[in-house]
């Protein structure tokens, strides 16, 4: 019993000695600072589990970059998932998804440069400006997003993570960003995706399918509708079917992207056309 806790306790300990450890050598840089004599640091944009995101400057052009780095502590796997995340983007040439524009280690560090989306995250809006958004402008967005998803799933990927931090909004137009949990289409979950994810629900083990993104794209709709939800003072909490008062239309294709009915087998194309016709309602 005293020998248990006594291997407990060194594992704990080491943990906390990798903690510590981990905070010291991923500690963000500072601005102003420049990577590979090229990339100067405007400011952190977000630290994520297995890398550093900052919006930097390209000596070279004068351009505004994403760059994303690896954390050290993470070792081999964070860089193995920026690797990931670069081979998938590659292959991407979109309006609506940023280019890749360089990749590179140094060090004991990978990177990977993205073309920066000045504009706000879609729960930046929600969130922190506490922006409402009508049926119709929900659909649009929705409409809108499909194409890039659709472009991913032309070149034989899932995006895995449409979710409204990962949509950008510029100027009216939306733009699909962090590739991090993009995988093939007919791949599992790898085990090292299924850990950079915060919760995973069964199905995910199943093998990427188009079908996937839909239903993400119908999560995003209701988080979007939800916006302008007022709840009655009092009253309590129901299904968003009770909750939002939704034109029929709208309705069944919600509950045709959340699986509680048949979805839509055509893939993005056939969600387009329904995604028209739901436009034409709303007028
Ligand atoms: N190309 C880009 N243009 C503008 N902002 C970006 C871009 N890429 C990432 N960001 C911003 O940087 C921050 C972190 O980015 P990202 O989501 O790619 O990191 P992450 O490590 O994958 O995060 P998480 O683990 O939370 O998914 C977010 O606030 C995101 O909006």
């Amino acid at each position: 019993m005293d020998q248990e806790a006594g291997v407990g306790g060194s594992v704990e300990l080491r943990r906390s000695f990798q903690r510590v450890l981990g905070l010291w050598t991923d500690r963000p840089r500072r601005e102003g600072a420049t990577i590979a004599e090229r990339y100067t640091i405007q400011e952190l944009l977000g630290m994520g589990s297995y890398g550093l995101t900052y919006l930097c400057t390209d000596d070279q052009n004068g351009r505004e970059v994403a760059l994303k780095e690896s954390k050290p502590s993470k070792g081999r796997l964070s860089a193995h998932l920026l690797e990931r995340e670069a081979d998938v983007m590659r292959r991407l040439h979109h309006p609506a998804i940023p280019d890749l524009l360089d990749v590179f280690t140094s060090g004991r560090r990978s990177y990977i440069v993205t073309e920066y989306i000045r504009g706000q995250t879609l729960e930046d809006c929600i969130f922190e400006q506490g922006l409402r958004y009508t049926e119709r402008e929900c659909v649009e967005l929705a409409g809108q997003l499909l194409a890039p998803v659709a472009h991913v799933h032309e070149q034989g990927y899932i995006h895995g993570d449409v979710r409204i931090p990962n949509v950008i909004l510029r100027e009216g137009t939306v733009h699909l960003i962090d590739f991090g949990l993009a995988r093939r289409l007919g791949e599992p979950l790898l085990p090292e995706l299924k850990r950079r994810m915060r919760e995973v629900p069964e199905p995910e083990d199943e093998p990427a399918t188009p079908d996937h993104d839909l239903q993400d794209i119908g999560h995003f709709l209701l988080f979007m509708l939800y916006s302008a939800y007022e709840p009655e003072k009092g009253r309590e909490p129901a299904s968003w079917q009770e909750e939002l008062k939704l034109t029929p239309e709208l309705h069944q294709m919600l509950e045709r992207l959340l699986g509680l009915r048949p979805g839509y087998e055509g893939g993005a194309m056939e969600l387009q056309a329904e995604i028209k016709k739901v436009l034409l309602k709303l007028q």
